[in-house]
């Protein structure tokens, strides 16, 4: 056994990493000097004038503007590795490739197959490397190395080794408001998912904690640095549960030199539309329904509301009309062979003039022939107000709007929908008239019903395809909110993506899975999930949906089995949790010891408020970093008010959400308020549940004024 570095072997060790990474950060900031001067020269080239030289300063700023945010992001902990290989060799690993001025490797970037070994190398298979050693850095400077000694039989005998491994120290530190990258930490099988090839879809599972958020992102950032012609140029689509999500993972690929990733919640997936509020259970549960597509297969079949139902024309000797029924029998003629709504838009002119046309019998008319009546009937202003009634061009949110006529409704939804579930429809639309995150699949499924006026049809001057959100009619009706939620959507060809990668993808509706299928029709995938903290209710219906999206690619399945996350005292609750509310959950081994186990408390409703106040002074006193005060969705609003006062001593530190929310985030500590009401809240209830209690790192109470829900876990 070798003896532990003492403190000085261990200043010397350091001092000599920090020689090291000075020599990088000097080489990084020529770099960034070189990228400046670019972007610089690009701008004089633009004073030439002509037009070639527009293009090649557009070229070229835009190459080395990129470069200097790659470089700019990256910044902060370059270089975090370093490998001491059995024939002497020393590589040192960063978030970067850097060169010296000799084109000699300084630092291999962590995506190289050069890199990989930092992660791959065991104990028990060391793989020619015989100390892993990590960098901890604050900013430029290093200030602690942890190393990993895999192969002592071969490990000369000066070499020292410091620390008890770097992954258990990474582990202990204090959650802020933004999750990190751990590319200096990533472990052997999160190191294999990270690195599967992107062909199909690679799935990664696991229990909460096990990394698979953050070893998506990774994943990402791994496969731009691939193949990135493929990636940047097809995009990479990123899609997780909400707006406080995706603002905890935004700094990590940016962290990672990667600053041209897609980050979309699962409100804004759709170009131009912004939904952050949720419907609650049961709404979302028939908005997601499959059976929605086909409500709105028939609405974009229908007639406009205000649609003329009948059209009438004088011509030389003749009164031509066309009734009702004339009329339904053209839509369905033009509709026919499952011809898209607005794509259709150029022929109706054409329909109706041929379905007039046959009632001409006056001479004078038969005499100057069809071409004649033609011409007129199409510059006739009659007949074009005529088309613009009756078939107007139509986008999403109109016929979303649509919707929320019950008489409508009902016809759209006979046979597919319970009147209990249409009501429950309308009730939502009519409380709020935003849009809601669960209506965005059932926007974007309308954009692709309707389809989109052919460009050379559409009289918009951006030559916009006319099938957009009304954002001349939302900025018309004035209203602030709506206005910025409404705006025009880009054309439906411009949604595809090279990668789709889905986090949380557990809790994906049918619809929901449509909507990103559509993304990803052509693309490689990567999902992401955990059965057991599903939210959504009907899980054969999502694995249709699922495999429809997924449309026979073939899938590598990735599981992670150990949780980083929560301490071993706080996960073992958790996971009788976890049994009650699955029958077969995926339960990962938690590594951390605190020899803190979860508090619990039962109190009188009159006391409920002060207890909670007392539990999170008491928190906040222990940890460092954030706490979280949880509760059902149907309390959250009154219970942050009713604490507003003590938490704003706390600053952004504390906050309050309710279950849903706390999707795939983390707290140093958490306090439950009420648990049985998080139970009782919805058929997913006890997930939802296990899915609060696995965000703490360190401390867990709950207080409720009753026990039913550790009655249950103690049977
Ligand atoms: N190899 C690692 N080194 C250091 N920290 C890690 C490592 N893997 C995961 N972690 C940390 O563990 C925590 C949980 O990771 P993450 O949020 O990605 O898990 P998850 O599986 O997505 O969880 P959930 O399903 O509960 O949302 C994060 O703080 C993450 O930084």
């Amino acid at each position: 056994m070798r003896p532990a570095a003492s403190q000085q072997q261990s200043q010397d060790e350091i001092a000599h990493e920090q020689a090291y990474v000075d020599g990088v950060y000097a080489r990084l900031d020529e770099a960034s000097k070189v990228a400046r001067s670019l972007v610089a020269e690009g701008h004089a080239r633009a004073s030439i004038g002509h037009e070639g030289a527009l293009v090649e300063r557009d070229a070229m700023v835009y190459q080395a503007s990129k470069r200097l945010a790659a470089l700019d992001a990256a910044h902060d902990g370059l270089v975090f590795g370093r490998l001491d290989r059995i024939d002497g060799e020393a590589r040192y690993i960063g978030r970067i490739g850097v060169r010296d001025a000799e084109r000699e490797v300084m630092l291999v970037d962590w995506r190289a197959p050069a890199a990989a070994v930092f992660y791959q190398a065991t104990a028990q298979e060391p793989s020619g490397v015989v100390r892993r050693r990590v960098l901890r850095s604050r900013g430029e400077l290093v200030v602690g190395v942890e190393d990993d000694l895999l192969d002592a039989d071969n490990a000369p005998d000066d070499m020292v080794v410091v620390g008890e491994g770097a992954l258990l120290a990474s582990l202990s530190r204090a959650r802020d408001a933004t999750m990190h990258s751990v590319v200096a930490t990533i472990q052997k099988e999160q190191d294999e998912a990270i690195r599967s090839p992107s062909r199909g879809a690679t799935t990664i599972g696991g229990g909460p904690g096990t990394g698979k958020t953050v070893v998506a992102l990774h994943r990402a950032a791994y496969l731009l640095y691939t193949d990135r012609r493929r990636f940047e140029s097809g995009g990479v689509l990123v899609v997780g549960p909400s707006g406080i999500f995706m603002n905890y993972i935004d700094r990590v690929l940016p962290s990672l030199g990667e600053t041209s990733v897609t980050l979309r919640s699962l409100g804004e997936v759709v170009d131009g539309v912004k939904a952050a509020r949720h419907d609650v259970g049961a709404v979302a549960a028939v908005k997601g329904s499959d059976r929605m597509q086909r409500v709105l297969a028939r609405a974009v079949r229908a007639d406009a509301p205000d649609a003329p139902d009948e059209f009438r024309y004088f011509y030389r000797d003749d009164v031509l009309r066309l009734e009702r029924r004339d009329l339904s029998g053209l839509r369905r003629q033009l509709l026919g062979g499952g011809q898209r709504r607005n794509r259709a838009y150029p022929k109706v002119k054409g329909q109706l003039i041929d379905a007039l046309w046959r009632q001409v019998t006056g001479p004078r008319a038969l005499e100057d022939g069809k071409e004649e009546f033609a011409d007129e009937l199409q510059t006739s202003d009659q007949m074009i107000e005529f088309v613009d009634a009756w078939w107007p061009v139509l986008d999403a949110i109109d016929v979303w709007r649509w919707l929320r006529d019950p008489e409508r409704l009902a016809r759209f939804a006979d046979g597919l929908l319970s009147g209990d579930e249409q009501r429950l429809l309308l009730a939502s639309w009519a409380e709020a008239d935003d849009v809601a995150v669960e209506d965005v699949p059932l926007i974007d499924e309308l954009r692709y019903l309707l389809g989109e006026v052919p460009a050379e049809y559409s009289d918009d001057e951006a030559d916009v395809p006319k099938q957009l959100m009304s954002f001349e009619r939302a900025e018309r009706e004035d209203a602030r909110t709506r206005s910025e939620q409404l705006r025009a959507t880009q054309s439906i060809e411009d949604d595809g993506y090279a990668h789709v990668l889905v986090d949380e993808a557990q809790d994906l509706s049918p619809m929901q899975w449509r909507m990103l299928g559509r993304r990803g029709k052509y693309s490689s995938w990567t999902i992401v999930g955990d059965a057991a903290q599903s939210s959504w209710p009907l899980p054969d219906e999502a694995a249709r949906a699922r495999a429809a999206a997924l449309d026979g690619k073939p899938e590598h399945t990735f599981r992670l089995s150990t949780n980083y996350r929560n301490s071993a005292e706080i996960y073992d609750f958790a996971a009788d949790v976890a049994r009650l509310a699955v029958p077969d959950p995926d339960l990962p081994d938690a590594v951390r010891r605190t020899g803190v186990r979860p508090r619990h408390e039962v109190v009188e409703s009159g006391r409920l408020l002060d207890s909670v106040r007392d539990a999170v002074a008491d928190i906040a006193a222990q940890v460092e970093g954030t706490v979280a005060v949880v509760t059902a969705s149907a309390r959250r609003d009154r219970l942050a008010n009713d604490l507003a006062e003590t938490l704003g001593a706390y600053g952004r530190r504390v906050s309050v959400l309710d279950g849903l929310d706390t999707k795939g985030l983390e707290f140093d500590g958490v306090v439950v308020v009420e648990p049985d009401q998080i139970t009782e809240e919805s058929e997913a209830g006890w997930r939802t549940l296990y899915v609060v209690l696995t965000r703490a790192t360190q401390l867990l109470t709950s207080v409720g004024t009753s026990r039913d829900w550790l009655d249950r876990i103690e049977q």
